[in-house]
């Protein structure tokens, strides 16, 4: 007879790991979500490709987006943590702002967010070096200005950018589940 993975007894399900790669153009968002959700044998999601086409014609055209732009596109985010198959999703999405996040957490209440935090001066290298990208390297100070900080009461990890990709993938997994309490 075959063991039954559940018994009666057992009413814990397996936690769901939901994290949101947070920061503003050039942080590093991309290559750090990508890396964390291989460590963790988890899917990863690129916000960019979650956009309405016309958010990214008008990136693309120099001009930030403005929260009526986003929040169609933060409801697409909240939905693909929410309804994750897997045993758990990394989606790389800016977040800026507290009440993005407080949009996604109304989808997905245990969404980790991973913020990404740099210097103006390493950010802006970070993106004359990068290639090939959409995002002006001229939005990032209107990203900056629109960035509002982690409040201690949300779910969080923050890490300094200027280490080397190694370092930050083993911070980034740490401190994931450090919060996770996995
Ligand atoms: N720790 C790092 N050290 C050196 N280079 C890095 C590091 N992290 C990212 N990069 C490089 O910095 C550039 C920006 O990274 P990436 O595209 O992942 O940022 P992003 O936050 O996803 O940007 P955007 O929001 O504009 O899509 C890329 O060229 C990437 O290869
Ligand atoms: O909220 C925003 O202004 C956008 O999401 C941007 O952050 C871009 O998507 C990203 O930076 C470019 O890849």
């Amino acid at each position: 007879m075959e063991t039954p993975v559940h018994t009666p007894n057992d009413t814990t399900t397996p936690a769901i790991t939901r994290v949101v790669v947070m920061g503003v153009s050039g942080s590093g968002k991309s290559t750090i979500g990508a890396l964390v959700a291989d460590a963790m044998d988890i899917p990863f999601l690129d916000g960019d490709s979650l956009h309405p086409m016309a958010n990214i014609s008008k990136m693309a055209a120099g001009t930030p987006l403005n929260d009526e732009d986003r929040w169609p596109w933060l409801e697409i985010v909240g939905n693909e943590l929410a309804n994750t198959t897997a045993a758990g999703i990394v989606i790389a999405c800016s977040a800026l702002k507290r009440k993005y996040r407080d949009a996604i957490r109304s989808k997905a209440p245990d969404t980790i967010f991973l913020h990404l935090d740099g210097s103006l001066e390493v950010l802006s290298s970070r993106l004359e070096g990068r290639s090939g990208h959409f995002m002006p390297p001229a939005l990032l100070a209107s990203q900056l200005a629109a960035l509002e900080p982690l409040g201690g009461d949300e779910r969080a990890v923050i890490i300094d950018i200027s280490a080397g990709i190694n370092d930050l993938l083993a911070e980034a997994v740490a401190g994931i589940r450090r919060v996770s309490g996995q």
